[in-house]
């Protein structure tokens, strides 16, 4: 990659000075498999990126090896810095991209508050739900940062992070209120394998990345209880229906769901057993306890904690979420496993269309 993105125009402060002037530095906040393979995304993009997260054997790994063993084993990374050090991260970063898990997000950021740069604009990479707010990770990120939501933009897609991590090609779409805030960010991570495209339906991006989880839950746990693709597409469908009625029903638009955020994501995490979320279903759908999937599967599933905060969003809105409610049955361990299928095909017939 030649150049990259320029530190000019809008949204700005001055460029930091030094021999990286010319480039965009870009802080991206947590080291997992995401971060890690995004920030591969910034810098191939011609971005100077630095990585932070919480273990210094990775930072390490990251600045010397150029390689994330522990979350993405085999890959090579492209020349990026690694630190525990969030102020030594944050320092001149005009992006700063956050990809923790969504329950903590909230504590991570919050002590950050003071090392923002003025201006910066934060991306959020996260596919969750606050717990015990409801809230979306945008919103949690502009009340934990004290920053406007113009600056605030989310990235979501068909992105899984090995593949995105060996290069392959991938489309995903940048969400924010301020059109320019989008474009910045999507010029910032235009890769020769990644294209990202711009929309300003932040709230219906964001709530197809958290809700695709929880559908990729209950297809994992058909799949796993020896159903085909029959099942698996009615599912996807269907779920994709329940995702749209909960985005209309908070504001966002229709589009957005047949869009990349929507059944892209919903597609590629439904299917693919890269997916985690798909993973530690197809392990309870198989008969293991939670805590043996969650520790089968590794990483973050995101559906697991955020199924309950989406179900909740459901019931404030008065919008009926019949797969959502039998995986959040299924993960309290409430309701049986096996008794899922049968729960769903027994309800009142009714119009596709509603
Ligand atoms: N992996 C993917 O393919 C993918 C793709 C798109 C979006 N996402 C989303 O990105 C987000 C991060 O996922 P990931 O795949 O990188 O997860 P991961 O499980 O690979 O990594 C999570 C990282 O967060 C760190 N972490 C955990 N608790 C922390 C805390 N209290 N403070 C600071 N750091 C903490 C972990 O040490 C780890 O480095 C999730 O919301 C996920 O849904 C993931
Ligand atoms: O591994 P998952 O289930 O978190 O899914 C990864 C990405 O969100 C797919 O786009």
């Amino acid at each position: 990659m030649s150049g990259g993105p320029e530190v000019q125009g809008d949204p700005g402060t001055t460029a930091p000075g030094g021999a990286e002037a010319s480039r965009l530095r870009v802080a991206v906040l947590g080291s997992g498999a995401w971060g890690t393979a995004f920030a591969m995304v910034l810098a191939d993009a011609g971005c100077d990126v630095v990585l932070w997260g919480r273990d210094p054997e990775v930072a390490r790994s990251v600045t010397e090896d150029h390689a994330n063993p522990k979350r993405l084993p085999g890959v090579v990374l492209p020349a990026m810095s690694a630190t525990t050090d969030a102020a030594a991260a944050l320092a001149g970063a005009r992006i700063v991209v956050a990809a923790v898990p969504s329950q903590v997000a909230r504590a991570t950021l919050e002590p950050m508050r003071d090392l923002l740069e003025p201006g910066a604009v934060v991306v959020s990479l996260m596919k969750g739900i606050e717990l015990s707010t409801d809230k979306r990770m945008t919103v949690v990120i502009a009340e934990a940062l004290d920053i406007p939501a113009a600056r605030v933009a989310v990235v979501s897609g068909p992105n899984l992070a090995r593949e995105i991590a060996q290069r392959q090609v991938a489309a995903s779409v940048v969400a924010a209120q301020d059109e320019t805030t989008a474009r910045f960010v999507a010029d910032a991570c235009s890769a020769s394998y990644f294209r990202p495209y711009t929309n300003d339906d932040v709230v219906g991006v964001e709530l197809c990345g958290a809700v695709k989880n929880v559908i990729a839950l209950a297809v994992g746990m058909a799949q796993g209880r020896g159903f085909g693709w029959n099942t698996t597409a009615t599912l996807i469908t269907r779920g994709l229906a329940e995702i749209t009625r909960l985005g209309m029903a908070l504001g966002a638009r229709p589009e957005t769901f047949a869009g990349l955020a929507g059944m892209g994501d919903l597609v590629a995490t439904c299917a693919s057993p890269l997916s985690r979320n798909h993973t530690l279903g197809k392990h309870l759908g198989q008969g293991m306890s939670l805590d043996e999937a969650i520790a089968a599967t590794g990483g973050t599933a995101e559906g697991v904690k955020s199924s309950a905060s989406v179900l909740d969003l459901a019931r404030t809105h008065g919008v009926d979420m019949p797969i959502t409610q039998g995986v959040v049955g299924v993960i309290s361990g409430k309701f049986p496993i096996d008794e899922l299928g049968a729960a769903l095909l027994a309800r009142p017939l009714k119009s596709e269309a509603v």
